[in-house]
């Protein structure tokens, strides 16, 4: 595509000097950069690629987008904002891929992913390919790529979107963060059906207020087809359960349907039945009342469910057809799951890490449980601190022992963390046991017969980030080692 007729899409730069090179990639890291690649200079929150522009030529950028004049050999456009100009740039050389997919973006604090699983689940199971964005990791039909955010900036993202369209997915399900809303990364992205699960604390040190917080989320509801359009309605999925959901609702264009446990809603679970191998409950829904059965867990997960339920509902699925997916879905890596090794005490590894999410983690934990109760918990460094001394209460409260340890400490070293979690209780209510592994061993060397552990936080990581060094660690693994350890057949 030539620069030019990429430029027809732009309508806000102010300058722009030289030829109209064919533009054969877009590129935001110089490294990337190949022959023919658009450069697009992105003030980072580390470094500023504009740095990087020299860099870029050299590895043979036909063209830089920029916010400011540069003095380098190939022509430059300059644009007032160039995270915004990316949007629309990728979303035009990609060819607007979003316009020809089913999109449903998933946002909340907690239960993104499980959400967004079991709405491609239930698509799968009605024979449509699909595609899944999100923290474990981008899935197009079968295949799966690994990923470093949950919602990708909107260069990787559209250009992820094309290949959906290339490889015939149909509808795709992904999760939407709160970062991604406020940072512009899904710009351009023409949803269909927008989810909110939950509003609890996270990331205040990004947002800084949980006000922010949630006007950000709410982006997702505002920027959803302000247009009505009979043959691409668009929707606006809202947990009615969440005090959030009512600025939601006066926020969007959308129709409006909503789910609850509580709250009268046009989506509903009743009679909910909970055993430790699955649940039970009354879907009650515009097509009627049917009893599901669920693998899945805890309250939080009927929630989930009720979510995902209606946004396959207002994307065309058959009531038949989500009840009969729901049955035979198991979880998600890393969200509640068991680590069996024949050992007579119960390991559970997930991915709780804000204080809300444990608290329901331990809380599902407690209906079930006949004995003691473990927790192995740490906080993750460079994230909200003020979450940390919020996670060791709530460990603190519904475990009988709590064994705070190291999340991933990042640049903060990881005594500080911990102290920071220490603050919030007493102490002789928890044991502190800086290394992971060690703090692993511990709980499963003590737990006896009938016991619980949850080793929460990290679910389906597969590393440690110490300092600059990321190590693998996973904590399937490593309980896994241990009981074999304890038993004597390692
Ligand atoms: C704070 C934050 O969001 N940082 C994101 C950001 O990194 P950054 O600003 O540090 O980037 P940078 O290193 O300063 O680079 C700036 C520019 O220079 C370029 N560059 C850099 C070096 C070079 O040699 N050449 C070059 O061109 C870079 O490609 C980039 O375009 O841009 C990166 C590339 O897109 C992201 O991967 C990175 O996410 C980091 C890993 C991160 O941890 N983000 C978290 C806070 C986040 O976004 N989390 C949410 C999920 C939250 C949740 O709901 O739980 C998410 O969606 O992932
Ligand atoms: N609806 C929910 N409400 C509260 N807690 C939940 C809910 N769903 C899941 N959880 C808890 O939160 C953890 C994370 O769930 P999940 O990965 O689905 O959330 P997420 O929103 O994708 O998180 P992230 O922001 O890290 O991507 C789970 O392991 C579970 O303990
Ligand atoms: N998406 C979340 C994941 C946190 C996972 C936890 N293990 C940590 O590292 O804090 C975040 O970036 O805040
Ligand atoms: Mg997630």
């Amino acid at each position: 595509m030539r620069l030019q007729t990429l430029l027809s899409y732009l309508h806000d730069f102010t300058a722009y000097v030289g030829e109209n090179p064919d533009i054969t990639s877009i590129e935001m890291d110089s490294r990337q950069v190949k022959k023919g690649a658009l450069f697009i200079c992105i003030k980072g929150f580390t470094v500023d690629g504009h740095d990087f522009a020299r860099q870029a030529v050299e590895n043979g950028a036909a063209a830089i987008i920029a916010e400011r004049p540069l003095d380098v050999d190939v022509p430059v456009v300059v644009v007032r904002n160039s995270r915004r100009a990316m949007a629309v740039l990728a979303d035009a050389f990609y060819g607007q891929p979003t316009h020809k997919l089913h999109l449903i973006g998933v946002t909340g604090t907690n239960g993104k992913t499980t959400t967004t699983h079991i709405i491609e689940h239930i698509a799968r199971k009605a024979k449509k390919k699909t595609g899944l964005i999100g923290t474990v990791n981008v899935k197009i039909g079968d295949h799966t790529y690994p990923t470093q955010n949950t919602t990708p900036e909107s260069l990787l993202l559209q250009r992820i979107f094309k290949q959906m369209v290339d490889e015939g997915v149909e509808i795709a399900a992904m999760e939407v963060s709160s970062h991604a809303l406020h940072m512009g990364r899904v710009h351009g992205c023409d949803y269909d059906v927008a989810v909110f699960t939950n509003l609890t604390q996270d990331h205040l040190d990004y947002h800084g207020t949980m006000e922010e917080y949630r006007n950000a989320k709410g982006l997702l509801f505002a920027q959803l087809g302000n247009r009505y359009d009979h043959k691409r309605p668009k929707f606006a999925v809202l947990n009615n359960d969440d005090p959030a959901s009512q600025y939601y609702k006066h926020m969007t264009a959308a129709t409006v349907i909503t789910y609850g446990v509580e709250t009268d809603s046009d989506i509903m679970a009743k009679q909910i039945e909970m055993t430790p191998n699955g649940m039970a409950f009354d879907l009650v829904t515009p097509y009627g009342m049917v009893r599901v059965q669920t693998k899945l867990i805890g309250l939080f997960n009927v929630y989930n469910l009720l979510a995902a339920v209606a946004a396959c509902l207002v994307s065309g699925f058959s009531l038949p057809a989500i009840v009969e997916a729901i049955a035979d879905m198991t979880g998600v890596a890393g969200r509640f799951e068991t680590v069996d090794e024949g050992q007579n005490f119960i390991v559970i590894v997930d991915y709780a890490h804000t204080p809300d999410s444990l608290k329901n983690a331990l809380q599902t934990i407690r209906q079930f449980a006949k004995k003691k109760v473990y927790v192995v918990v740490g906080c993750g460094g460079d994230r909200d601190r003020t979450k940390r001394p919020l996670m060791a209460q709530t460990a603190v409260k519904y475990a009988d022992v709590a064994i705070f340890t190291s999340d991933n400490p990042r640049s903060e070293p990881p005594e500080q963390i911990l102290r920071d979690m220490e603050a919030g209780v007493a102490q002789g209510h928890y044991v502190t046991i800086v290394d992971r592994k060690e703090a692993i061993h511990y709980a499963i060397e003590q737990a006896q017969e009938g016991d619980i552990i949850l080793i929460a936080g990290k679910g389906h990581e597969t590393y440690q980030i110490i300092g600059d060094r990321i190590m693998e660690f996973d904590d399937r693994a490593v309980a896994r080692k241990a009981i074999k350890e304890r038993r004597g057949t390692c």
